[in-house]
């Protein structure tokens, strides 16, 4: 068997007490309010993830879904554990997070496009796709401050699934924005993206299960469940139903 794309060993968070974070558009977006004690927000966590699997993070609200993402993607550092990650690394984890508000839409993408990676011919290449896709034509040279979350929302779910990468990190994205976008928005991943790796959080099970063949579920910070997504889903919902 070859070995795992992402490796997670162990791996552990812990946000000291008084911690303080910007709210993230997403966050801002979903109206949430968020309780920063210092706390284990993933607990000695482990699984491998295969090239190619499409894999599934549930649980409640504060189960510790972003930061694992945040963890995959090396963007906060572990506290415990290891996490080996094998190939490039792409993906959406929260809306409009390095967008500069000042800069325009277009001059965005090419911003995100070096932060992945890309050489400015290789991003000449594919800003038509990008702007297309986004249905951002009108808008493109505005700052990124005269946009509507939906529009920072189309823009970043663009450039997160045209922009090359082996693994792909897709973080509640499906989550807003018009029922039209969302509609296409689940067939690009469907269709753009298969074959490669995903790792999908969402709370639409039906999502899931049209994404996803594996999931996990987090409880706590904790992993409760691993398995193929549909027994997944029923652990999960029973072990709601249970606390309700
Ligand atoms: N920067 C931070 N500093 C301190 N605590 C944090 C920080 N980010 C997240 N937390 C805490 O870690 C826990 C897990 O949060 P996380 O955002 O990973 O959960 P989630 O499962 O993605 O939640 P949701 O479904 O609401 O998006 C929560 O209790 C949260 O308050």
């Amino acid at each position: 068997m070859e070995n795992p794309v992402v490796e997670v060993k162990n791996i552990g968070k812990l946000y000291p007490k008084h911690a303080t974070k910007i709210l993230s558009l997403k966050d801002r977006y979903l109206k949430k309010e968020r309780n920063f004690a210092g706390q284990w927000s993933v607990k000695d966590v482990s699984f491998n993830i295969q090239k190619g699997d499409s894999v599934a993070i549930l649980g409640d609200n504060g189960s510790g879904k972003s930061t694992l993402l945040k963890l995959i993607l090396g963007v906060t550092a572990p506290t415990t554990g290891s996490i080996v990650v094998n190939g490039k690394i792409g993906g959406l984890i929260e809306l409009g997070a390095g967008f500069h508000k000042e800069l325009s839409g277009r001059e965005n993408i090419y911003m995100n496009g070096v932060v992945l990676g890309l050489k400015e011919k290789e991003i000449d290449q594919l800003i038509d796709q990008i702007i297309e896709f986004a249905e951002l034509k009108d808008h493109i040279d505005k700052p990124i401050k005269q946009y509507s979350s939906g529009m920072k929302v189309r823009l970043g779910f663009s450039i997160a699934i045209h922009v090359e990468s082996d693994i792909i990190l897709l973080d509640e994205v499906l989550a807003v924005g018009d029922k039209r976008f969302k509609k296409k928005a689940l067939a690009a991943v469907k269709s753009y993206l298969k074959g490669k790796t995903i790792i999908f959080v969402s709370h639409s099970t039906h999502q899931v299960k049209q994404i996803c063949q594996k999931a996990i579920v987090l409880k706590d910070g904790q992993l409760v469940y691993e398995g193929d997504t549909e027994s997944a889903i029923e652990f999960y919902e029973n072990q709601t139903i249970e606390i309700e």
